[in-house]
């Protein structure tokens, strides 16, 4: 019998499910997309206990998006500047919990991208209208030696990634449904946003794009 000398598979290489954004950071193409209905419908139930909100900023601003978090820690922001709390600021109760098939999806997930051990506390939920944008920031109000797990449901957006200086060129990163972001290490502290976002109907989220990100608070 003739043995095959070849695979007829394709290469790995030949569908980039995973793409390097820098020393640390990486697309995971689609990874999430097969979670959306469940955790869309976890995000209502979150919703429904510690609502999206806009807040007030240290500048005197609004933010753009409107967010909600569970988990030990959620992100606060007012007049007095930005930080984690224990406890939701508009309920006076703890935030939510953070579902654990979300925690368990979060750890496997940075494993994936070359981060064992990783041990998330909290998720922030960005709601994203069309026009709403996150200006350039870096994530540095939890621990930086852990990584940030960011995944995107529903209309498309254009991530921002900069370098470690604000001033640094920003490359702009389509972002899917399903799509997933890991960044840590020498990149954490990277600068990036969300440009405003254009108007479309998304088949699962409608008029709206989600934005989770898993991160070590304490
Ligand atoms: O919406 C995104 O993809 C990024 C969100 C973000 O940078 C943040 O919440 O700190
Ligand atoms: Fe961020």
């Amino acid at each position: 019998m003739m043995q095959q000398e070849f695979s007829l598979d394709p290469p790995a290489t030949a569908t980039p499910r995973h793409e390097r954004l820098g020393e640390g950071a990486s697309v995971l193409r689609g990874h999430a997309a097969g979670l959306a209905g469940d955790m869309i419908a976890q995000i209502r139930r979150i919703a429904a206990l510690s609502p999206f909100r806009r807040m007030t900023t240290a500048g005197g601003g609004m933010t753009s998006v409107a967010m909600t978090c569970c988990g030990a820690a959620g992100w606060c922001s007012d007049a007095r500047g930005h930080r984690y709390e224990r406890r939701d600021p508009m309920t006076g109760r703890p935030w939510p919990p953070l579902p654990p098939a979300w925690r368990a999806w979060a750890i496997g997930t940075a494993r994936l991208a070359g981060y064992d051990g990783f041990a998330p506390d909290t998720c922030l939920i960005n709601g994203y209208r069309p026009g709403t944008r996150m200006g350039l920031h870096q994530d540095g109000d939890e621990r930086t030696d852990a990584p940030v797990v960011s995944l995107s449901f529903g209309l498309p957006a254009l991530f921002q990634w900069g370098g470690l200086r604000r001033t640094d060129p920003v490359r702009r990163i389509p972002l899917l449904h399903g799509d997933v972001v890991v960044w840590g290490g020498p990149s954490r502290l990277v600068f990036h946003g969300i440009a405003a976002l254009r108007a479309g109907q998304h088949p699962v989220t409608g008029p709206c794009r989600y934005n989770l990100t898993f991160r070590q608070v304490w």
